[in-house]
């Protein structure tokens, strides 16, 4: 394979309705998106950078700068591509390595190399990555809302299409009530868990306890991303188990947080862990001690949303991810719509991502395109 030119290119992607965390609300997706042209094929990549640095310390402009100004030279040397030839995909990161951070941008440029290159040889990236399923359950995300019963008709409408697990995002002021109620109305079978995004202390610890009478199945990264020996002591106060999310931002970092009881479970994203190498990585490391995995989402396009439903393929993904459909955010995606049927969404066999986006429908969002020669 040889890199001949790279597409950086943003599209504004207006959510069906606000989606509200404890760290702000989201309206509309302004998302980076890179498209590589070998001489063997073109690949598509998704950064997910959300437009401001209040999930993680990237934001998208932040992305497409080091993109532009560190990541790309670097492929674009004599080594790098030589080293592109004989490894492909597997060789991006070693490449990338001594910029510090940027795992989104590090990520989506992986990921479109690895498009590109499985698309010249016609393999899945399920195939590629261990996928043992063809179709795998969807989860769905539910922000915060400003009543109970606009979140008792919402959690309904996900109910009613099927959705396979329901997760909750809460915060200070808005956690045992929502969830007493989901429970009180839709009964104890509801598959169930919640989501802090750092939103919590340890002195919180008593309060977070009473989570425990709601039977979730995991309350996802409820303490500061790198407060790893506080959620370990958190989870000695808990019943219900301790789910990772921001704190987990590598393999290395996956053991850590294993070894020092952190987290009984992880929720893996492959764009903040650097790629899907790296994230097929950590799924290895926690089968190896028990862990059980699941894929979280980052409001993605169809692109990184069929990426994201290869890898919940793979064995160790045991749990629901948040890998909704195209219309839980987006009334019209950039590539066919992913679609649930029994609460489940296929996994796409075509190569590369299976997918690619619809011109008409990409050129409609697109706010800008800049071109980098190789
Ligand atoms: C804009 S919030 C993105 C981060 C959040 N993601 C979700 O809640 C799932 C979003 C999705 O289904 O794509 C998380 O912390 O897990
Ligand atoms: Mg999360």
């Amino acid at each position: 394979m040889k890199l001949l030119g790279i597409e950086l290119r943003r599209v504004s992607m207006p959510l069906v309705s606000p989606f509200r965390t404890s760290f702000g609300t989201q309206t509309e997706r302004d998302i980076l998106l890179i498209k590589v042209v070998t001489d063997d094929a073109e690949g598509w990549g998704e950064c997910v950078a959300l437009a401001d640095p209040l999930y993680s310390a990237e934001y998208v402009d932040s992305q497409q700068d080091v993109l532009r100004r560190f990541l790309l030279p670097r492929l674009a040397t004599q080594e790098s591509q030589a080293a592109l030839a004989r490894f492909g995909a597997a060789a991006v990161a070693g490449l990338l390595h001594a910029v510090k951070g940027h795992r989104m941008a590090k990520a989506a440029v992986e990921m479109a190399i690895l498009d590109a290159e499985l698309r010249a040889l016609g393999r899945s990236f399920g195939r590629e990555l261990g996928a043992v399923a063809d179709r795998v359950p969807s989860g769905v995300s539910v922000g915060i809302h400003d009543s109970i019963p606009q979140l008792l008709a919402a959690v309904e409408g996900y109910l009613d299409e099927g959705y396979a697990r329901i997760k909750l995002k809460i915060e200070p002021g808005w956690d045992l009530v929502p969830v007493a109620a989901v429970r009180d109305r839709f009964g104890g079978d509801v598959p169930l868990q919640v989501d802090a995004n750092t939103a919590y202390t340890l002195r919180d610890a008593r309060h977070l306890a009473k989570l425990d009478a709601y039977d979730l199945l995991l309350i996802e990264q409820p303490l500061e991303e790198e407060d790893v020996l506080g959620h370990a002591a958190l989870a000695r106060e808990l019943a219900t188990p301790i789910c990772l999310d921001e704190s987990v931002v590598s393999a290395q970092t996956a053991a850590a947080a294993i070894t020092l009881g952190a987290c009984q479970i992880i929720n893996i994203k492959p764009g903040r862990v650097g790629g899907y190498l790296e994230a097929r990585r950590i799924h290895d490391l926690a089968a190896a001690h028990g862990i059980a995995v699941w894929c979280g989402g980052m409001l993605e396009t169809g692109l990184g949303r069929s990426a994201n439903i290869a890898l919940s393929a793979l064995p160790g993904f045991t749990l629901p991810g948040d890998v909704s459909a195209s219309d839980r955010f987006y009334r019209t995606d950039i590539t066919e719509p992913i679609v649930l049927v029994d609460g489940h969404v296929p996994v796409p066999a075509g190569p590369g991502l299976g997918v690619t986006p619809v011109p008409e429908l990409l050129e409609r969002v697109t706010t800008s395109v800049e071109l980098i020669d190789f």
